[in-house]
């Protein structure tokens, strides 16, 4: 089994794929951008690829929902991941005049960095761990990562956790083929657009509605079609296998613009 990911070795994002793989054989291919990991799912149907999708402080990450909607991929696993940050440097009694991390990493530790770090300049770079490594080399003063990253790299601990409480982030496994199964917890995601008239909104969301089905997301992108043109991303507790969940989509299906299911999937949770 193949499975790419946002690297280097270390990011959050490797911690999921660790949780996807049960496989001890299994190759982890590390990806520069969540653009790449795409990209390596859409040219290999043997390759899953891991993706964050939502953080429970920041919110989405849209870069991953942009290549959902636009890219034929399907979604065959959620894998809900704490995450715990920490301030690494490589010489702490250095001065700390830069420090390094994803922009989403950088915002879960916003009040931190604020109160301890306020004139210090912030960098943004591909992922927690690539921070760390940049770190390593001298790149930066600091790193903000996990403590394996931190590890990975040989730093010391300055602080941490330094993000803010009830930090958790939504990973995804993609597949260019769908895979329809089952867990313990099960759910399924779709995207749509409704008509451009009054209620059009209010009359899907009453589908859901008439088949008692919970929404545990929705969230609106722009189309990217024209200014005020919407997609709606919902996710719903339930199997698309279930009558009452592929009853409600048939008719959703039916009463909307645009429409697509990326998947229906099983949640592994910490
Ligand atoms: O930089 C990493 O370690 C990632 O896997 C990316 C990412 C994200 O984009 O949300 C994943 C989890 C954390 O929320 C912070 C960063």
């Amino acid at each position: 089994m193949k499975v790419a990911y946002l690297g280097p070795v270390g990011s959050y994002s490797y911690e999921a794929a660790k949780k996807f793989v049960k496989d001890e054989n299994a190759e982890l291919v590390p990806c520069d951008t969540i653009d790449d990991v795409f990209e390596i799912v859409l040219e290999d149907e043997k390759i899953y690829g891991v993706v964050p999708v939502e953080n429970s402080i920041e919110g989405s990450v849209s870069t991953t929902l942009d290549n959902l909607l636009k890219e034929d991929v399907y979604i065959i696993k959620e894998i809900v991941l704490k995450v715990e940050h920490y301030l690494c440097c490589k010489e702490p009694s250095k001065k700390i005049n830069s420090i390094a991390s994803h922009p989403q990493a950088l915002s879960q530790c916003h009040d931190y960095l604020r109160k301890h770090y306020k004139n210090v300049q912030l960098i943004q770079v591909n992922s927690t761990s690539y921070a760390a490594k940049m770190c390593k080399e001298d790149k930066v003063d600091a790193a903000i990562c996990s403590l394996f990253a931190a590890q990975q790299n040989s730093l010391k601990i300055i602080d941490g956790p330094i993000n803010h409480d009830n930090n958790y982030t939504r990973f995804f496994v993609l597949s260019k083929n769908p895979s329809f199964e089952r867990g313990e917890r099960n759910k399924t995601s779709i995207i749509f657009s409704t008509y451009d008239r009054p209620g059009s909104l209010y009359k899907i969301l009453a589908i859901f509605n008439l088949y008692d089905l919970n929404l545990t997301k929705i969230e609106s992108r722009p189309a990217k079609t024209g200014l005020g043109e919407y997609v709606f991303f919902v996710d719903i507790d339930g199997f698309v296998e279930e009558d009452d969940v592929s009853d409600a989509l048939k008719v959703i299906k039916r009463k909307s613009s645009f429409y697509k299911l990326l998947g229906s999937y099983s949640v592994i949770k910490e």
